[in-house]
């Protein structure tokens, strides 16, 4: 494969697709300066959806990709596309995350050096060579964080301590990282209240449910009190996988069918964009978006 064009790759600061509505038009979400919570029974289309986030993140050449997948081969194939893969292993789960606050508290610091509150997509600046102004790239890349589910490392391997620091590390994470570009994608195929507390769910602003067994399960996923006003995953067909309940931009509720790729199509995809993120380097990263201010 040649170098990479400009505009090729997407940006992770745009809307990404990640399926339709009942009225058969796209669905769009923000990923940056969000999280995203995945819930539903086993089977519901948690995975899936991860896939197309992932999918679409490893086509930005402005992100970077860090992924933990207890099962290892739910994720397995974006591998050669993150900089980091942790599968069952609750201490390099919580090397990766300790390392991620670390970051995160670096780049704190920076934009209060900076007198800034948030990462962006571009910054203006003089360039150095013509003397013009020039939107640049941000001083880093956005993360995207995506987890095959949370209980696996939270509830079930370690002991009780790594599985608390663990739980704490990643509320610390969906906190704080959103204004410094941490974006953590997390799935989990058992919504009860002691794997996903409320204080824990409502840091998440973006949520996804799919099907669940019962409207506390739905609750619990998308937030106290919308199933009592009709609004619950548990009225999804279990014959209908990717179909769920999806509370992002507007605040409300909406049935959204996500978009499927099956194994081969990921493959295909991760090879590409394997390829594409090896080519762009980091300065290719600067020279592709370093484009006059007026453009
Ligand atoms: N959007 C979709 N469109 C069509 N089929 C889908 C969709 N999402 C999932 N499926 C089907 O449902 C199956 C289960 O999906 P998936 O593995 O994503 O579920 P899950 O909720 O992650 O399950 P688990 O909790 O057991 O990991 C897939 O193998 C696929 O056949």
């Amino acid at each position: 494969m040649g170098p990479v064009k400009p505009g090729l790759p997407l940006s992770i600061f745009d809307p990404v697709p990640i399926g339709i509505d009942e009225f058969g038009m796209p669905v769009l979400i923000r990923l940056i300066w969000r999280n995203l919570l995945i819930g539903g029974e086993p089977g519901a289309g948690k995975s899936a959806l991860l896939n197309v986030l992932v999918a679409y993140a490893a086509l930005c050449a402005n992100c970077r990709l860090i992924l933990l997948d207890g099962k290892q081969v739910e994720l397995g194939q974006w591998r050669k596309c993150a900089d980091a893969f942790v599968g069952p292993n609750i201490v390099q789960a919580l090397v990766l995350l300790t390392k991620l606050q670390k970051m995160m508290d670096n780049r704190y610091a920076f934009l209060l050096d900076c007198e800034r509150r948030k990462v962006v997509e571009k910054i203006q600046t003089l360039s150095p060579v013509t003397g013009e102004i020039i939107w640049v790239p941000d001083a880093f890349l956005p993360y995207v964080v995506a987890i095959d589910e949370i209980a696996y490392y939270s509830a079930t391997i370690g002991d009780k301590r790594q599985r608390e620091e663990f739980a704490a590390l990643l509320r610390d994470l969906v906190a704080r990282g959103r204004a410094v570009g941490i974006i953590v994608i997390a799935a989990t195929q058992r919504p009860s209240s002691d794997i996903i507390p409320t204080s824990l769910r409502d840091l998440f602003a973006w949520r996804f449910a799919g099907r669940c067994t019962n409207d506390s399960s739905s609750d619990i996923v998308l937030g106290h009190g919308w199933a009592q006003k009709n609004w619950s995953a548990n009225s999804i067909s279990p014959n209908n996988p990717g179909a769920g309940l999806l509370i992002a931009e507007g605040g409300s509720p909406q049935l959204v069918k996500t978009a499927y790729l099956d194994d081969r199509t990921c493959a295909a995809i991760a090879a590409y964009a394997a390829d594409m993120r090896a080519t762009v380097t980091a300065a290719d990263r600067r020279a592709l978006r370093a484009v006059p201010a007026a453009a």
